[in-house]
């Protein structure tokens, strides 16, 4: 076999390699990876992860993919080293399974969003997973990217970010259309933490309720939308009391069945409470309408005020203040909830603020139970997220802890000091990963560098390294080297202690 395409991930030499017959085969750091849905899987796993991208710089690992995930054997003949797939080569392949639109740096299979109409279940075991999803790990991955809806900072970013969201944003690899029956681990609704808040009668009831809500909302008026996500459309309402709530309306397309989305974020929600975490206050799901109704948090998302588009910059202080908002709200839910509870999408824009910019994590939509068995240290699941905030040991792996949230944590933290979006495809492509970038910044001694260059506050030395070192921790390759959250929020809390002291010497 002749050699081709030699990359580097992190410490693993990636290669694809030709046999004489033209087979393909992955190797890893010299060894053979005999089973390909795992080899495919490793490979998704790089491009999750931004290792591999779709730029010029990786651009044959498009077809390499293409050629590796989709040979069932009799693919043999496809040309390696071409860069670019000819379209003859992607009808090929969409005749043989993969399908053109399945091109990881196509445009043409991009979703709207993550969330697959007929994505609502989940393997408990990833070997299981395997077979069914062999094609769809690998061909279906970018379908599930979406494009990004808001707009970005100032002039050149937003396309920044569109860009960087096209080709490796909200990835979810479960978009088959298997369901599962619910499993221990899935809390079971308890009616008794279903009462409704009393400002919304009979929930669930959903003549009155909806009703309710349609008077609220002035029949879902545009000019009360917030916004739109996966799930679907957010409206500001004001109830006949005078309480304004947020409506989270979900898309048609939403109804996949009783363990959808729908029901996964209901059943969270309605089980915490915690003043960093939005609060859940009723939801119908009745004939058709899935409407979820929280507590309304006045002050947009982190993402939004990283980006300038609340006006003023959050200052140095308030940044702090909201990581450890953040990090209190994830040790809640990873400690102190009725059963430990994974977000599985902390991110950004998952982060909503108050008047007083406090954050409140949201968006329970990929959140799910840790394992019920004292004994299990993870739970095996298909993958979800958002790719940059992924955790690469999960993506491998399919295993799911609490140490998850904790990377992508880590991610949002460099989002934070830096405000760049993990992943920021049109910089340099030394500047592409955030988290690459910084830790280079870091080792070579510009830690200023890193820093927002919005931020008009000083910032001591010391506090920046410990709170970089912090974030390197916490997106450490492998689960064992990462903090706990509830260490992290001990650690945010000393380096804002130490922040203090700092400008007060200032
Ligand atoms: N409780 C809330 N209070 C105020 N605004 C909210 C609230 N929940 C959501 N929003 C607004 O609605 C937008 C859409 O929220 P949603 O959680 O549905 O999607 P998202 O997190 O932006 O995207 P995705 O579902 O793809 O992760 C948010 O960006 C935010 O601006």
């Amino acid at each position: 076999s002749e050699p081709t395409l030699p990359w580097t991930c992190g410490d693993e030499q990636v290669s694809i390699l030709e046999t004489s017959d033209g087979r393909q085969n992955l190797s890893i750091n010299g060894v053979l990876v005999k089973d390909r849905a795992q080899g495919c899987d490793r490979l998704r796993s790089y491009f999750g992860s931004g290792c591999l991208s779709c730029d010029e710089r990786s651009q044959s690992w498009r077809g390499a993919w293409m050629r590796y995930c989709s040979d069932d054997g009799s693919q043999s003949s496809y040309v390696t080293s071409a860069p670019n797939i000819p379209r003859r080569l992607l009808k090929r392949l969409s005749e043989t399974g993969v399908k053109a639109e399945d091109d990881p740096c196509g445009n043409t299979g991009l979703h709207e969003n993550k969330h697959d109409a007929n994505d609502s279940s989940e393997k408990e075991d990833p070997l299981l997973a395997v077979p069914g999803v062999l094609l769809l790990c690998c061909g279906l991955m970018l379908p599930c990217f979406h494009a990004e809806r808001k707009e970005g900072r100032s002039h050149n970013s937003t396309s920044i970010q569109r860009n960087a969201v096209e080709s490796l944003s909200s990835f979810d690899v479960s978009t088959s259309s298997e369901k599962i029956p619910p499993t221990p681990h899935r809390i079971p609704p308890s009616p008794s933490r279903f009462a409704p808040s009393p400002h919304i009668a009979r929930v669930g009831s959903v003549d009155l309720s909806v009703q309710q809500i349609l008077r609220a909302t002035q029949n879902f008026s545009h000019s009360f939308k917030l916004g739109e996500g996966g799930f679907g459309t957010v409206y500001r309402a004001v109830l006949s009391d005078g309480q304004v709530v947020a409506v989270k309306r979900a898309k048609k397309d939403q109804f996949a069945g009783p363990s959808d989305e729908f029901s996964n974020e209901v059943e969270l929600l309605a089980k915490i409470d915690h003043r960093n975490l939005v609060r859940l206050l009723g939801y119908t799901d009745k004939g058709n309408e899935r409407i979820i109704i929280t507590e309304y948090v006045p002050n947009g998302t982190l993402r939004e005020h990283l980006d300038g588009q609340h006006g003023r910059t959050l200052d140095f202080n308030q940044r702090l203040e909201i990581a450890i908002d953040v990090a209190h709200a994830l040790t809640y839910l990873h400690l102190y909830a009725e059963k430990t509870i994974i977000h599985r999408d902390v991110k950004s824009s998952n982060i909503l603020l108050t008047d007083s910019y406090r954050a409140k994590v949201s968006d329970f939509g990929f959140a799910r139970s840790g394992p019920s068995d004292t004994e299990k240290t993870h739970i095996s699941t298909k993958v979800k997220g958002t790719a940059g905030y992924l955790d690469p040991e999960y993506l491998r792996t399919y295993q799911l802890t609490p140490k998850s949230d904790v990377f992508s944590f880590g991610i949002l933290l460099v989002e934070i000091i830096s405000a760049r979006r993990p992943v920021e495809l049109k910089r340099a492509t030394e500047e592409r990963i955030t988290i690459r970038w910084t830790f280079k910044k870091f080792n070579e001694g510009n830690m200023r560098e890193i820093l927002d260059p919005l931020l008009e506050d000083r910032v001591d030395e010391d506090v920046l390294e410990k709170l970089l070192s912090l974030a390197f921790q916490c997106a450490a390759p492998t689960r064992e080297d990462r903090p706990t959250m509830k260490e992290v929020g001990e650690q945010l809390w000393e380096i804002r202690k130490e922040y203090g002291k700092s400008v007060r010497k200032a």
